[in-house]
């Protein structure tokens, strides 16, 4: 009946079924499979400990905030742990014990910086993770090129376009931003801007991430110290304003 009535819902859920990492999600109670992509990035490279700042852009339905939360030790909270999540998504999703949520946020709203801000209360932020996404629209160039128009409001909340301008949110020394994006035509150019901003890149593609799948995650450290974020912020103004 299922069958007949909702074709592509129950293809959907026999697609579900046999998916291992969808099992694997029931299984551990994480809300999205996604879960596993995190957690197999952070197993290789170790980046989720206590007491670290995390900023979890595009969260919902906040798998990859559950993984934070348990190898962040964040709930229940280890006395002396002054670890902190605040996830961010444009949908409105359920509470996380150990998480700050700010559902219905759009990351790109000044307004929500202001919130961010507050809640951060001058504290600086140790790791930046971005899981956003549009509903991909199947087009590889569509899909690369408005991701990267987002991420690029991303990475302007701590290395600001303007270098007289104080950053919206102040990213640690040793800070780390790991970001998904659809790769595509413009992924070389987004690179060399992340590569003013950070010395080292990676490029990941977690088991978990579906082979048919065009996303990457790019991780990156070692933040440009303020006199090279300068001269990085200078030379991409330079190349990023339309040519007259
Ligand atoms: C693939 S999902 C993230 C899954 C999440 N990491 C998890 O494990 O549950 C991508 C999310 O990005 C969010 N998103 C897209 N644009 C956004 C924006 N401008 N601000 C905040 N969130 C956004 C979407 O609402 C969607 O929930």
């Amino acid at each position: 009946m299922l069958n007949v009535l909702l074709p592509s819902t129950s293809r959907y859920m026999a697609r579900q079924m046999k998916d291992p990492y969808c099992v694997l999600a029931r299984t551990h109670s994480y809300r999205a499979r996604s879960a596993f992509k995190l957690l197999e990035m952070d197993d290789k490279l170790k980046f989720l400990k206590p007491n670290k700042v995390i900023l979890d852009i595009g969260c919902a339905p906040g798998s990859w905030s559950q993984v934070v939360v348990e190898r962040c030790k964040l709930w229940p909270k280890e006395e002396g742990n002054s670890g902190y999540l605040i996830g961010v998504d444009l949908q409105h999703l359920l509470p996380i014990p150990g998480a700050d949520i700010m559902g219905e946020s759009d990351i790109t709203s000044p307004e929500v910086h202001q919130k961010i801000r507050n809640k951060l209360n001058s504290r600086k932020v140790d790791i930046i993770l971005s899981d956003m996404a549009h509903n991909p629209v199947g087009d590889t160039s569509i899909d690369n090129l408005r991701l990267i128009q987002l991420l690029r409001t991303v990475y302007r909340l701590f290395h600001p376009l303007d270098p007289a301008s104080p950053p919206s949110i102040e990213l640690a020394s040793n800070g780390i931003f790991m970001c998904k994006l659809f790769d595509g035509q413009e992924t070389q150019q987004f690179l060399n801007e992340l590569r003013q901003r950070f010395s080292k890149i990676r490029i990941l593609k977690p088991g978990a991430s579906r082979e048919s799948s065009s996303e990457i995650y790019i991780y990156c450290t070692n933040p440009a110290n303020q006199d090279n974020q300068k001269r990085a912020r200078n030379r991409t103004k330079s190349t990023e304003q339309p040519k007259h």
